[in-house]
């Protein structure tokens, strides 16, 4: 795709996610990696009203070359796309059930959200790590997600939010779509003992579709 054609549909998804309450007020952030740089919403906007001329450009030393004031969370950014040379777009939302889980799981547990349906595991994947605590904006984040994106396509930020990478922008919106969707499932599933998919299942979804 053209980086005119990812503009527009950056402001389309941003648009849809915030529509659907995925994202509220002027939360989330999502960038998009380009041959020459990366596509970053500006601080402190709406998901659901971005422009696409006022989309931030990075260069491909993420330094601010065009558009509005790249979002706070840059290092966040900066972070899983380094560390994931295949990931092509990152979302990270303050979706609600999805930031449920991370206000109660421990940073470090391995699995907060079990493997429940398909789709979960063939666009979030096998480990959902928990980053601890950081305030929004705090670069010393950027060492923690950036080990945690080696082997995670997602993340849950501890009292914050999601972070999810994927391939292709729509990717990664599909996989942060299904997150929030099997982290509802979780929490209402909480205290009753539901069929998980089993390891063989698993490895087989990740085989076939991974
Ligand atoms: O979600 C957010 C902070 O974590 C929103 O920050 P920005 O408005 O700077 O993108
Ligand atoms: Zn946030």
């Amino acid at each position: 795709m053209t980086e005119s054609e990812l503009r527009d549909l950056l402001v389309e998804l941003g648009a849809s996610l915030f529509a659907r309450g995925y994202s509220v007020g002027s939360a989330g952030n999502i960038s998009v990696r380009l041959p020459d740089g990366y596509l970053m919403t500006p601080t402190n906007s709406s998901l659901g009203r971005l422009k696409a001329e006022r989309i931030s450009k990075l260069d491909l030393d993420w330094r601010h070359i065009g558009g509005d004031k790249p979002s706070k969370e840059v290092f966040m950014h900066r972070a899983v796309l380094t560390a994931r040379p295949e990931a092509g777009a990152v979302v990270h939302l303050h979706s609600t059930h999805a930031t449920a889980i991370g206000c109660l799981a421990d940073s470090g547990e391995a699995a907060p959200i079990p493997p429940l349906t398909p789709y979960f595991v063939m666009r979030v994947g096998r480990t959902l790590p928990v980053i601890r605590y950081y305030r929004p904006g705090d670069a010393a984040m950027e060492q923690d997600i950036h080990e945690a994106a080696k082997t995670a396509r997602a993340m849950l930020l501890a009292n914050h939010g999601p972070v999810v990478s994927g391939q292709s922008l729509i990717d990664a919106v599909y996989a942060a779509e299904e997150l929030e969707e099997a982290a509802r499932l979780a929490l209402m599933l909480r205290g009753q003992s539901p069929r998980e998919l089993t390891a063989a299942q698993v490895d087989d979804l990740l085989s076939t579709f991974g």
